[in-house]
């Protein structure tokens, strides 16, 4: 089994609306999100992937179509968030992605990986599986869920 990583950048707004400081303001991140998977080297000479698990540019692909599009220069608000989730509503043409639960980085980070495990598993006929779910908030704060 080889474990493989892919890294991916995304900028989004959240807050904390029950923070004590200052995380229940209005702010914003660059959250950098790695994504392991586990899984066999492909041997098939002549094929794009042979020698690989998976190619990081079809990792970045799913991961891309499924959260990084979504969710990059969004504000990413609870749902039960009102006075936000309203004042934002208000704002035309606004990209806003309102989720179930606050969006701290433990939260993020199971939302995305509870999204992107069934679109890896689905490859090369169930072999690949997501192990690992990293997620920074900044530089010095990171989450991990792990399988
Ligand atoms: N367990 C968690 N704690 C905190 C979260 C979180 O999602 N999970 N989030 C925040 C804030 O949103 C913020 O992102 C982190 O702020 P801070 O602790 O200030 O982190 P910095 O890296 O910016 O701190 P430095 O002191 O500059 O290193 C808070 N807590
Ligand atoms: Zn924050």
């Amino acid at each position: 089994m080889t474990s493989i990583t892919r890294k991916l950048e995304f900028d989004a707004g959240h807050r904390i609306p029950d923070h004590r400081s200052q995380c229940r303001n209005l702010h914003g991140h660059r959250y950098v999100l790695e994504i392991t998977l586990e899984g066999e080297v492909i041997a098939a000479p002549g094929q794009s992937d042979n020698g690989m698990v998976m190619d990081f540019s079809e990792i970045k692909s799913i991961a891309r179509k499924h959260i990084i599009d979504q969710w990059d220069h969004a504000f990413l608000v609870f749902k039960g968030d009102t006075a936000v989730v309203d004042f934002l509503e208000s704002l035309e043409n606004h990209k806003t992605v309102i989720i179930d639960s606050i969006p701290t980085a433990e939260n993020l980070a199971h939302l995305a990986f509870d999204t992107l495990a069934p679109h890896y598993a689905r490859q090369f006929g169930g072999s690949l599986r997501l192990s690992r779910i990293r997620l920074y908030e900044t530089p010095n704060c990171w989450v991990d869920v792990l399988a």
